[in-house]
């Protein structure tokens, strides 16, 4: 007598190690997407995923090609859709390598000294500035990026490319200047551009205080791999924000030991 073909049910460890990885796969667009508007986007398609199968399987014929063709479109649609995150998504993947992660190679192969000298030079002139302006109540928006995107930056900036030094900045976010307004962008150990306008991010769920420098600062570190340190003009707090998400009241010691990290 034939019986059932339970076949497929055969786990190997090859199929453990297939859903380890799509579960982490999950894990991953979960944390990237998750309090920003691609989760109700992602929702939309499931349900028009779930639509289809349903639609197949009553033989809906009609229905069934203009969802297909819908879904063939999609695609490209999705990709323009989650371009942000997808941008993060590789950037994640990029940073998390093992040499990347592992800087005791970096110090190995360059000298550690010097990582530890660059850091330094470039991370207490933006701590002592971001000291005096919480003192001065001088409000202000520093973003750090690793790779400078010119696209990003070049058109609503002013072009700086000068050392990184506490004068510099406090004498850019100090309210008579004419560059006050907007980001000072710092990458490869210099202060890039200034009066930079950066991305809002959409996120309804921030605190109701956070105004347009906040937004600015979650905004431009939700697309690019920029982290943002803001000080704020009313309550002179400062606050750090990577990956969309925003650290609020954080002590200078942390704050070096962020930037140390991330950078
Ligand atoms: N798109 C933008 N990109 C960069 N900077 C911006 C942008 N929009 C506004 N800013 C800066 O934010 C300032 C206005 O800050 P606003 O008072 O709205 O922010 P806030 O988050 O409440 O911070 P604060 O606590 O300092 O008041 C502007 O003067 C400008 O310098």
């Amino acid at each position: 007598m034939k019986g059932f073909d339970f076949d497929f049910l055969k786990v190997t460890p090859i199929a453990i190690l297939d859903i380890l990885f799509v579960a982490i796969l999950i894990y991953y667009v979960y944390n990237l997407i998750k309090n920003t508007l691609a989760v109700n986007l992602l929702l939309g398609m499931f349900i028009i995923l779930v639509i289809q199968f349903a639609v197949d399987a009553l033989h809906m014929e009609l229905l069934s090609a203009i969802i297909n063709k819908f879904m063939s479109v999609g695609i490209i649609a999705l990709i323009v859709i989650f371009q942000p995150e997808i941008r993060r998504f590789l950037l994640l993947i990029g940073k998390n390598t093992f040499l990347q992660k592992n800087k005791a190679w970096w110090g190995y192969l360059f000298g550690s000294k010097n990582i530890e000298r660059d850091n330094l030079a470039r991370i207490k002139p933006v701590i002592d500035a971001c000291k005096s302006m919480k003192k001065s109540r001088t409000g202000a928006l520093i973003v750090f990026v690793k790779f400078y995107d010119d696209q990003l930056f070049a058109n609503s900036c002013e072009v700086i490319d000068s050392k990184i030094s506490k004068r510099l900045l406090e004498s850019i976010f100090q309210k008579n200047s004419p560059l006050h307004d907007g980001a000072v962008v710092i990458a490869e150990n210099k202060i890039k551009s200034a009066s930079c306008i950066l991305p809002l991010t959409d996120n309804d769920k921030l605190p109701p205080q956070f105004g347009l420098r906040h937004r600015a600062g979650i905004g431009v570190s939700e697309n690019t791999d920029a982290v943002a340190v803001i000080v704020s003009e009313e309550t002179g707090e400062i606050a750090y924000a990577k990956q969309g998400r925003v650290r609020m009241n954080v002590s200078f010691g942390e704050l070096e030991k962020l930037l140390n990290k991330d950078f």
